[in-house]
């Protein structure tokens, strides 16, 4: 068989909190190790698209659905080339993956990846852990007789809080992704974009240019795109400096700007209305959200741990406040006053998550199509 026994694993967390399990995939002669922001997702179902989200990179994801893998992977499911979770902590992980249409079992999709996997463990008390102490690192790892130095070692890691992360997963290249019928051109800024949003675009005949993160303005338009979109992505916004050059810039020339997650968080700091970090994030695909301007609930899919800081935003005349998030009231959208320019804090694309919120990209067409 190819994973033999389950080996004994670590969850240790910055404050000193240690929670065991097992690992399915951990060679069995070899120390496995991997740090990261430790962060948690509610999502009943979903797991391959969250672990190839691109904006969970630098983090160890737990999942509260108590059943992972079971139903395999399938290459057309996945929101980037990769697994781009630092490493997955969960309860019961299913070696015995059942499903007409999978082509691969979740622990080879991981094991592939050199991507560790800490099952057995009691998730609900960690997750509890989290809510109550907020977002910190964590490391995980084979090493279970070593506590004390894993311990030093994750003293050693980077805080989330400062870090610009779009470096390591934004496309080195541009490329183009075309249709015989497009009409619209729209040039993507890459920090980190997930699959769906790119399929969104293109099923609402768009032309698509996709950007590196460290691309100009000038660039940019050089290709004559009749719209820009910024995307969602993993890390701090604020070290993100061209990027928020480019947002700055784009609605300084009332050029339409679409922004998702990261995206809006750009836009925001572009106008001045600073971001912070969360407690603990929101990551789920039940979260409520409330339509301003139509009084309509909308469900939705969300991953985020930073946020555009609310009495900045509340108290400033740039922007009007679109969608509010229902648990907590932080700003989950705005639109740039007399700017062809809107965003939101969710995700319109779900991959995984509910579809309430894909209007957004049928509202984004309109506003090219009037400017
Ligand atoms: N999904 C995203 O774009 C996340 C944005 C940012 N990295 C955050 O955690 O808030």
């Amino acid at each position: 068989m190819k994973y033999q026994q389950k080996k004994d694993a670590v969850v240790l967390l910055e404050d000193g909190s240690v929670f065991f399990g097992k690992t399915p995939n951990a060679n069995s002669s070899e120390v496995q190790t991997s740090f990261g922001e430790i962060c948690f997702n509610t999502g009943m179902t979903g797991y391959q698209e969250i672990f190839t989200d691109p904006s969970y990179f630098g983090q160890i994801m737990v999942t509260t659905n108590a059943h992972i893998g079971n139903y395999g992977t399938n290459a057309d499911e996945s929101e980037s080339n990769s697994p781009k979770i630092s490493g997955l902590v969960c309860k019961n992980f299913s070696m015995f993956p059942s499903r007409v249409n999978m082509d691969k079992s979740l622990v080879d999709f991981l094991t592939e990846s050199n991507l560790l996997v800490v099952s057995d463990v009691d998730t609900r008390a960690l997750v509890e852990h989290i809510r109550e102490n907020g977002a910190m690192n964590a490391v995980i790892s084979t090493e279970t007789n070593n506590i004390e130095g894993l311990h030093a070692q994750l003293a050693k890691q980077p805080s989330m809080k400062g870090l610009g992360l779009a470096n390591q997963v934004s496309t080195k290249e541009i490329y183009d992704l075309f249709n015989e019928t497009d009409q619209t051109k729209v040039a993507v800024l890459d920090l980190g974009v997930k699959q769906n949003i790119l399929r969104n675009l293109k099923k609402r005949n768009c032309s698509l240019k996709v950007f590196p993160f460290d691309t100009s303005y000038e660039e940019l338009m050089s290709w004559k795109p009749d719209a820009l979109f910024i995307s969602n992505g993993p890390g701090d916004p604020e070290p993100l400096t061209n990027a928020i050059q480019i947002a700055k810039k784009a609605i300084e020339e009332d050029f339409p700007l679409f922004g998702i997650c990261l995206g809006q968080q750009i836009i925001s700091l572009a106008l001045g209305i600073p971001t912070e970090k969360m407690h603990h994030g929101h990551r789920g695909i039940n979260h409520p959200v409330l339509n301003l301007q139509t009084g309509k609930g909308e469900i939705t899919s969300q991953n985020h741990g930073f946020v555009v800081e609310k009495s900045a935003a509340e108290s400033s005349d740039l922007i009007e406040i679109t969608h509010k998030h229902l648990n907590d009231d932080s700003i989950a959208g705005f639109k740039v006053k007399g700017k062809p320019c809107f965003c939101v804090q969710y995700h319109p694309e779900a991959g995984p998550g509910p579809n309430d919120a894909t209007y957004l990209f049928d509202q984004f067409i309109d506003m090219i199509q009037k400017k």
